[in-house]
């Protein structure tokens, strides 16, 4: 895929979600693995920057969304010991919302034909719609 591979470039949308940027504490190993996400796509962006690969790469962080995975939590052999809880995370449902598929689909085109984004967070949320993350400026640490 990459240009300086012999590839004709493109663009690479990675699906993170809300949970990779806030503590989640019914799903801990599902908000690390979404935190992972956001930050292996932010340094591969800028790599993809650096080597002129030619190769965009986002993210999407929805809120939660209309899709059959919700219903994994009325599953004990899902939850595990977390099965527990699974009541907290349907009242967090009906607080925040749940998303139709429609708006994640409007928010990973609105990436594809944005020449600009690269390293995007895109957050998607039944409150703010499609938004993004902004980060600070990078602190350099001192070694
Ligand atoms: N539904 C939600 O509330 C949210 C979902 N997400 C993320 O969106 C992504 C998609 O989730 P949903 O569409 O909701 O889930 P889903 O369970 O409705 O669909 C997942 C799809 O992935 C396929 N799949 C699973 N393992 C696979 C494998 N090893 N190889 C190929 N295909 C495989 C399944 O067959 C299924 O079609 C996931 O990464 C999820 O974490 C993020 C935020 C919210
Ligand atoms: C504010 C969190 C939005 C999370 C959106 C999401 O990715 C949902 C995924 C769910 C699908 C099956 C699950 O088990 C996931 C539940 C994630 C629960 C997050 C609850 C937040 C918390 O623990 O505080």
């Amino acid at each position: 895929m990459r240009k300086n591979n012999g590839g004709h470039g493109g663009v690479i949308i990675n699906i993170s979600s809300l949970a990779g940027l806030t503590p989640a504490a019914y799903q801990p190993v599902y908000s690390a693995s979404k935190h992972g996400v956001i930050g292996f796509t932010r340094s591969i962006a800028a790599l993809a920057s650096i080597g002129n690969y030619g190769v965009r790469i986002n993210s999407v962080c929805p809120a939660f969304v209309d899709t059959p995975l919700l219903e994994s939590i009325e599953k004990e052999e899902n939850m595990g010991e977390l099965f527990k809880y699974k009541d907290r995370i349907k009242d967090m449902m009906k607080c925040y919302g749940v998303l139709d598929p429609s708006l994640i689909a409007k928010g990973m085109i609105d990436l594809i034909e944005d020449d600009a984004s690269n390293g995007a967070v895109m957050k998607i949320t039944t409150s703010r719609g499609i938004h993004f993350e902004e980060f600070g400026v990078q602190q350099k640490t001192k070694i």
